[in-house]
């Protein structure tokens, strides 16, 4: 699907999750929060040994998730908003899980951009598993084996896992969905590996992509739709700083001015849209150098991006935002020390630039991500040197909307079942 060679560089992102117990038609669940843990940094999966080296981090993570699970407010049924704590650079959150009876907890990394629910596992060689939780089916009461059921997915970064499939009781917060399909890893590819506190991922994309055969499992969010008070979730993610994830509800505390709504194209099984234009640096200054240098009405101008389009999908799990080459050099050419550097894997600048602001527009709403968070990373420990946040979409087919685009907006991933929406305000 992707090119495994490709030379981004890229880290997962997080998402958090809801859930509802069985479908019931008396009542609806309501709607639910969850914390995310901060995960010990890794980049998901580097296309190159090199830019992994490059790009480690470390962090302890808190040693017990118990005592997250301890400190999570989970707040009355139809209410809840849970802090996510983002790990340096903003690499990746984890949200902990219950597996099975009695609970297994396992913090897996929610990702818009895929379909799975997939964990390590007992089944998972010893040799592929370095600290990560695993979900032992052979240990819950509840967990029932899908005969003849198999997985195999591949990332856009070249990272695999494939496996058997168990339904297990899954419960987030404090509510469970009997029934959910939980994929048990066989095999897991070496970024997952050395991701250690990353116990498996849990997919948000749409259940048209899930990888399970002969028959194809739903997304936990599909399976709790129906039991939410509406069939929403919002991610307001943030720059070094905990955000927030609610499932079920709007909380019109997140976000300030109005919600722009723009059609899902799922027809790929990702939140594909189109934003409806975009501009480097800010707008004011643009304004003014065109008013300086007004074109006849007849010319347009030729990068006049003030109203081209971008067709992308808003994806929890990549990190970056990867853009079409055009606006990645339109970006940097307005930063004097950027290059685009194969040893790096992407464009890289000196870590005191000054970047400009990237800003986009769905409907009436402008969203701005500050120039400071495009500066992902510095690229080596002498931080003389540091990592775009906006990169090549080269070869993906589409952009992609990672956390570096969607921190800067109070999202909605609408799903009615029929006709999904994603809502941008901005915060
Ligand atoms: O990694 C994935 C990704 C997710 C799910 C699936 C998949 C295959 C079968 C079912 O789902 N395949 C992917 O490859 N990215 C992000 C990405 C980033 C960079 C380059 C390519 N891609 C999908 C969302 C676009």
């Amino acid at each position: 699907m992707f090119p495994p060679s490709s030379s981004i560089i890229f880290a997962a992102g997080l998402t958090g999750l809801a859930v509802a117990a069985p479908s019931s038609p008396f009542h609806k669940m309501g709607s639910f929060s969850i914390p995310q843990v901060r995960n010990a940094g890794y980049v998901r999966h580097g296309p190159t040994a090199l830019a992994r080296a490059y790009m480690k981090f470390g962090a302890a993570m808190p040693d017990s998730l118990f005592q997250i699970l301890a400190d999570f407010k989970i707040s009355k049924r139809d209410t809840g908003s849970a802090a996510a704590t983002p790990e340096q650079y903003d690499i990746q959150y984890l949200t902990p899980v219950s597996l099975g009876t009695p609970p297994q907890i396992l913090n897996l990394d929610f990702d818009s951009g895929s379909s799975d629910l997939w964990v390590f596992s007992s089944e998972t060689p010893a040799s592929q598993v370095k600290g990560q939780a695993q979900y032992n089916p052979s240990k819950s009461s509840t967990s029932k084996e899908v005969s003849g059921a198999t997985w195999d997915i591949s990332y856009g970064d070249g990272s695999s896992s494939s496996g058997n499939v168990y339904t297990d009781v899954v419960n987030v917060g404090n509510a469970t969905f009997a029934g959910q399909a939980v994929e048990t890893a066989q095999q897991v590819s070496s970024s997952f590996t050395s991701d250690t506190n990353n116990d498996g991922l849990l997919g948000l994309a749409f259940s048209t992509i899930n990888t399970v055969q002969p028959e194809q499992q739903k997304t936990f969010f599909d399976n709790i739709r129906d039991d939410l008070d509406s069939p929403v979730w919002t991610a307001d993610l943030k720059h070094n700083e905990p955000g927030t994830y609610n499932f079920g509800f709007i909380d019109d505390s997140l976000y300030t001015g109005k919600i722009a709504y723009t059609d899902v194209d799922s027809s790929d099984g990702f939140w594909m849209i189109t934003l409806d234009s975009y501009s480097v640096g800010s707008s004011t200054s643009n304004l003014s150098s065109r008013a300086f240098h007004h074109r006849p009405s007849t010319f347009p101008s030729p990068s006049d991006s003030a109203s081209t389009p971008l067709t992308g999908i808003a994806d929890t799990g990549t990190t970056l935002a990867l853009l079409p080459d055009s606006v990645c050099t339109e970006y940097y050419s307005q930063v004097s020390s950027a290059a685009n550097s194969q040893t790096a894997g992407g464009y890289v600048f000196d870590c005191d630039a000054t970047l400009p602001d990237f800003t986009y527009t769905v409907g009436s709403t402008t969203i701005t991500i500050p120039g400071e968070y495009i500066n992902y990373a510095p690229v080596d420990t002498t931080g003389e040197q540091c990592f775009g946040g906006i990169q090549s979409d080269a070869d993906i087919g589409f952009s992609i909307f990672g956390d570096i685009a969607l921190k800067a907006a109070f999202v909605v991933f609408e799903d009615d079942g029929s006709s999904p929406r994603l809502g941008f305000a901005q915060k």
